[in-house]
């Protein structure tokens, strides 16, 4: 099996995710971004296109909304005009709210009388009035707006205009002509940096009799600081146009009427000095296209508004396919990085996790290792705030605990018993060298005990004498007493060898009534002396009955220059017994 790191386990899967989701990511936004842009670039165009019609919509709708309940009012009520100061009150109140609302105007049908709440086109200065009959009749002169009389001071900085007829303008005569509201050309203001736009209205009495004619005008300046104003990306246009493409307001910087020699024309698409209006000029039908501009691909839409009375204009907005594309991208890479960073910071917390995990399980494991108990007892106590890991120590800790304990049992146990053990072998030890009658060394002790001293005898160079004695004639002694008695006569022989030799010395029982003795650094006058010694204390001791014992001894001697081969001593010392036994027994042959 496998082994894998609780670290891996946890990080790999999220970074084979991360790597795969990314790749996912990356190559639908990739797709999406070259399918769904064209879309998005028209949503954009249209939200333009919306905020753009809302706010001509908004900005025309007083014109229609003035001209219409002042019609009205007049053909229901036509003594109001009677008194043509209140109507200019009327038209200063109709004025107020709107500070683009340039005109409110009646000029009456039947003597020609004018009277206008009028403002200027920016809105700047104050309402006056203008009227053509006050001082002099069709004199066109502009008073001070007055709050309780209507018709204040009069402004002498412009002088009066005398042969003034408003029935013989356009506005008025267009409106009769048509027999309903009608528009004015868009033309630039008198006097002013801007087009305007009016609407004028014939006013008849209940009867059908002509009253007059009512008239609006606005400045559409306002419009075209409205364009401006929109916040457009790089290289974007939008601009308001009549239907033949004649401009009203742009985005751009860029005249909208020039006059040369006199002569006025409006600027219109065609005429802008922007290359980018001058291509939409040639595609100015409803809805959206792409074009060229100085290589560069532009999507474009075109949208009407419907005014009131028949009149349409045109919005036109042109985004550079680079920018929604960009926009597009820049989105989607974005939400790329944000899930990328997401997955790495789950699998950096993994890790962290792991690491966390981990750390505890490996020192438990290093702990369990360990053959020594105390490494377990010895971790940090609790080993982890994580209750199953820390659990598992704790019941490690007892574990290692009750272990330790046995063991410690155990060990004492087994010293016991090995201290048992080395006692019996010893005692064993001894009683497989021992002889059980009387005590000596047996045969296999004495071996053990013969080399030992040829060894010492050769390192120290002294001298070594390995004796054989043998009872004479035991056999008798058993005969006559009894084996009891005779193994009570192998007991003196012992106690007697015993007692004539040095601590160190050797005596074993050498099998039957043999005996052997081994003395390293003894003179050979002193072996005669103490085996002498050992004859004259069987004279003084009888096994039984005065019955006494003799015994036969064969000596071979070494002294420290001679050869110590033990097998050479040990024939030697037979063949001297045997010679001491051939000649008459209780004797020492040496
Ligand atoms: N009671 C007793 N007798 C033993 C023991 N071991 C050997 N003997 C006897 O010792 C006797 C040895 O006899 P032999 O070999 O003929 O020698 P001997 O009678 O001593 O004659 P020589 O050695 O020639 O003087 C035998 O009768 C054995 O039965 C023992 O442990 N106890």
């Amino acid at each position: 099996m496998v082994l894998i790191s609780l670290r891996r386990l946890i990080v790999i899967p999220f970074i084979v995710l991360m790597l795969f989701a990314g790749g996912i990511m990356y190559y639908f936004s990739t797709v999406t971004v070259s399918n769904v842009a064209d879309g998005v670039g028209l949503h954009y165009i249209k939200e333009v296109e919306n905020r753009v019609y809302d706010r001509v919509v908004d900005f025309i709708a007083p014109l229609n909304d003035i001209v219409e309940i002042n019609r009205k009012a007049f053909s229901f009520r036509p003594n109001q005009l009677n008194d043509l100061s209140n109507v200019a009150g009327r038209f200063y109140e109709q004025a107020v709210p709107y500070t683009y609302m340039s005109f409110i105007s009646f000029a009456a049908e039947r003597d020609g009388k004018y009277i206008a709440s009028v403002r200027d086109p920016f809105g700047q200065t104050d309402h006056h009035l203008t009227s053509n009959y006050l001082t002099k009749p069709f004199s066109l002169e502009g008073f001070e707006y007055d709050p309780r009389q209507y018709f204040g001071e009069k402004i002498t900085s412009a002088p009066p205009y005398d042969g003034y007829d408003p029935r013989k303008r356009p506005f008025y005569t267009d409106a009769v002509k048509q027999g309903d509201a009608v528009w004015s050309d868009v033309a630039p203001y008198y006097g002013y940096k801007t087009l305007g736009v009016g609407l004028s209205a014939p006013v008849y009495d209940q009867q059908g009799n002509l009253l007059g004619v009512t008239a609006t005008s606005v400045a559409l300046i306002e419009l075209d600081k409205f364009l401006k104003s929109i916040e457009l990306g790089d290289n974007s246009y939008a601009f308001l146009a009549e239907e033949n493409g004649d401009l009203i307001a742009t985005s751009k910087s860029g005249e909208l009427y020039r006059t040369e020699d006199g002569v006025t024309t409006r600027v219109s698409l065609k005429t802008h000095e922007s290359k980018a209006f001058q291509i939409a000029s040639k595609q100015l039908v409803m809805g959206a296209h792409t074009l060229d501009v100085d290589g560069e691909h532009y999507l474009y839409h075109v949208h009407a508004i419907a005014l009131p009375h028949g009149k349409k204009w045109l919005i036109g907005v042109l985004i550079p396919q680079s920018y929604y594309y960009r926009l597009l991208t820049e989105y989607s890479n974005s939400i790329l990085l944000i899930t990328l960073g997401l997955f790495i910071s789950i699998a950096l917390i993994g890790s962290l996790i792991a690491h966390h995990i981990g750390k505890p399980i490996r020192a438990l494991n290093n702990a369990a290792k360990d053959s020594k108990f105390e490494s377990i007892t010895r971790l940090p106590n609790p080993l982890s705030p994580i209750r199953e890991i820390d659990s598992l120590s704790q019941g490690l800790r007892v574990m290692a605990h009750d272990l330790s304990d046995i063991m410690q049992n155990l060990e004492k146990k087994v010293a016991q018993r090995t201290s048992d053990l080395k006692y019996e072998n010893e005692h064993l030890l001894e009683q497989s060298n021992q002889d059980e009658l009387t005590g000596l060394y047996n045969r296999r002790g004495f071996n053990v005990g013969f080399d030992r001293a040829l060894l010492t005898a050769q390192q120290q160079s002294r001298s070594i004498a390995f004796v054989i004695c043998d009872i004479d004639h035991f056999k008798r002694v058993n005969d006559l007493f009894g084996h009891t008695v005779g193994d009570q006569a192998l007991q003196v022989v012992a106690d007697v060898l015993k007692s004539q030799v040095r601590q160190h010395d050797i005596v074993a029982r050498y099998g039957g009534e043999e005996f052997a003795l081994v003395m390293v650094g003894m003179s050979q006058e002193e072996i005669l002396s103490r085996l002498n010694k050992v004859r004259q204390a069987f004279l003084e001791r009888p096994v039984c009955e005065n019955h006494h014992i003799t015994m036969s001894f064969g000596i071979a001697y070494r002294n420290n220059s001679a050869s110590h081969a033990p097998q050479t001593l040990i024939t030697e010392a037979d063949e001297k017994l045997y010679q001491a036994k051939n000649t008459g027994r209780d004797k020492i042959v040496a």
